[in-house]
C-alpha cells in the first residue's frame, strides 16, 4: 500500500484561528455573516466534514476557502465541481488512473483526492454525484483510503472534507436520489449562507473589497464610484443571484462609468438593467465631484431634513432647485451656455431647452 500519511497531515490543531484570517476571505458585519464566520472559525481547527449550503452565488466556494485557510492545514485546497463534470468523467477525475486502465488513458493521472492529501477537498455540487460514485465516496471517508482507477493497491489519505450543494439534498435523500449513510457522513457541521438581500448592510463593504481586488489585478483601471444614492439603490435590490450578480453589476460599472460617480439612477437604469447611459457625461470628460464636495446637501440629507414633515411640493421644490442651479452655472460663466452646460454635465442643446422651459435668462455674474 502507497502512503501519503503524515504527522503533518494529522496533528490535532487545537488553536482557532485568528478571525483576521477569515475576515479577510469574507468581507461583511452583518448579524448573518458574522454568526457564520464563527462558526467557521469554531470549526475550522477540527477535521469534521461540513457541508455548506445556500442559494447560488452566495459564497459556499468562499466559505470553503475561509474553511481552508483557517484550518492551518498544510496541503491545498482542491476544489472539484461535481456538476461541471461529464458522469463518466468524475471517477477518475476524483480517483485518477492508471495508465491503460482505459481506452485514451495513456499515462498513470493522480486525481483530485490524492492531490487534497494534507489540505481540504472541496466537493462543490455534491447533490449532482451519480450514486454509483457515491457508494465509493462513502467508502474513501470510511477507509481513508483510494485506489485510482485500473489499479491494485490502496493509497492511503488524510484530507478535510468541505461539500456544497444548492440543492435540498433531504428532499433528495427521500426520493432516493442520495446515499442516506453518505448524507449523515457529510454532513457532521451543517454551515447555511445567508441570501444576500438578507445582509444588504454588508454590501458597501462587499464592493469595496471588490473594488480593492481589481485595483490589485489592474491598477491602472479608473474605477467607478458609488455615491450613498447608489449604495442605497444596491441595497433595496432583491438580488436572485446573490454575491455573483453583485459582481456582474460591479463589472458593469467598470465598463460604464469608469472613473465616475454612479448614482441611484445608473444603478436603476444602467447596471441592473441594461440600458446604455445617457450620452451625458462624455467619456473623457473629468468625473464630477460628489454633490457634498462642492458644499451641496447630499441626497442622504434629505432623510433627516425632512423627518417630522407632512408633505412637500416635490416636483416645484425640484424646479426651484433645478433653476438655481442653472442661473448659478450661467452667472459664473458670464452667460456662456456652453460652459455652463459642461459645468453641469449637460448637452448644450438639453441646457437651452430647460432655460426655454422656465424662461431663465443669459444674465452674467456682474
Ligand atoms: N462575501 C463575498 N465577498 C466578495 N465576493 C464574494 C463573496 N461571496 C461570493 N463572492 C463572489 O461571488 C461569486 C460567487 O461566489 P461562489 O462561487 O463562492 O458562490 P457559490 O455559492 O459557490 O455559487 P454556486 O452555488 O452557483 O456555485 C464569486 O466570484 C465570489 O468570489
Amino acid at each position: 500500500m502507497t502512503s501519503h500519511f503524515s504527522p503533518e497531515g494529522a496533528r490535532s490543531r487545537p488553536l482557532p484561528p485568528p478571525a483576521g484570517l477569515i475576515n479577510r476571505v469574507i468581507p461583511g458585519e452583518s448579524v448573518s455573516i458574522c454568526r457564520v464566520k464563527q462558526l467557521i472559525a469554531a470549526v475550522a481547527v477540527s477535521d469534521a466534514p461540513v457541508l455548506v449550503r445556500g442559494s447560488t452565488g452566495t459564497g459556499k466556494e468562499l466559505a470553503a476557502e475561509a474553511l481552508h485557510r483557517a484550518s492551518g492545514r498544510g496541503g491545498a485546497l482542491i476544489a472539484v465541481n461535481c456538476a461541471a463534470i461529464p458522469a463518466d468523467l468524475l471517477e477518475s477525475e476524483l480517483f485518477g488512473h492508471e495508465k491503460g486502465a482505459f481506452t485514451g488513458a495513456d499515462r498513470q493521472r493522480i486525481g483530485r483526492i490524492e492531490m487534497a492529501h494534507g489540505g481540504t477537498l472541496f466537493l462543490d455540487e455534491i447533490g449532482d454525484m451519480p450514486l454509483a460514485l457515491q457508494a465509493k465516496l462513502l467508502r474513501v471517508l470510511e477507509s481513508r483510503r483510494i485506489s485510482r482507477v485500473g489499479g491494485t493497491s490502496e493509497i492511503e489519505v488524510d484530507f478535510r472534507l468541505v461539500t456544497a450543494t444548492h440543492r435540498n439534498l433531504d428532499a433528495q435523500v427521500a426520493a432516493g436520489g442520495f446515499r442516506c449513510d453518505l448524507y449523515y457522513r457529510i454532513n457532521v457541521f451543517p454551515l447555511e449562507l445567508p441570501d444576500l438581500r438578507e445582509r444588504a448592510s454588508d454590501i458597501p463593504l462587499i464592493l469595496a473589497r471588490m473594488l480593492e481586488d481589481q485595483l490589485a489585478r489592474d491598477p491602472a483601471l479608473d474605477l467607478p464610484h458609488f455615491d450613498t444614492s447608489a449604495l442605497r439603490a444596491l441595497a433595496g435590490h432583491s438580488w436572485p443571484g446573490n454575491v455573483r450578480e453583485l459582481r456582474n453589476v460591479l463589472a458593469r460599472a467598470i465598463v460604464l462609468f469608469p472613473g465616475r460617480i454612479v448614482t441611484a439612477r445608473h444603478v436603476r437604469e444602467n447596471l441592473l438593467q441594461l440600458a446604455m447611459p445617457d450620452p451625458e457625461g462624455p467619456a473623457g470628460q473629468q468625473p464630477a465631484a460628489a454633490p457634498e464636495a462642492q458644499g451641496l446637501p447630499e441626497p442622504s440629507q434629505f432623510h433627516d431634513m425632512l423627518e417630522g414633515r407632512a408633505d412637500l411640493d416635490l416636483r416645484g421644490y425640484l424646479r426651484d432647485i433645478e433653476v438655481a442651479l442653472i442661473e448659478a452655472a450661467l452667472a459664473k460663466r458670464d452667460g456662456c451656455v456652453s460652459r455652463a452646460a459642461d459645468a453641469l454635465r449637460l448637452r448644450r442643446t438639453t441646457l437651452i431647452e430647460k432655460m426655454k422651459k422656465f424662461g431663465i435668462m443669459r444674465c452674467s455674474a456682474a
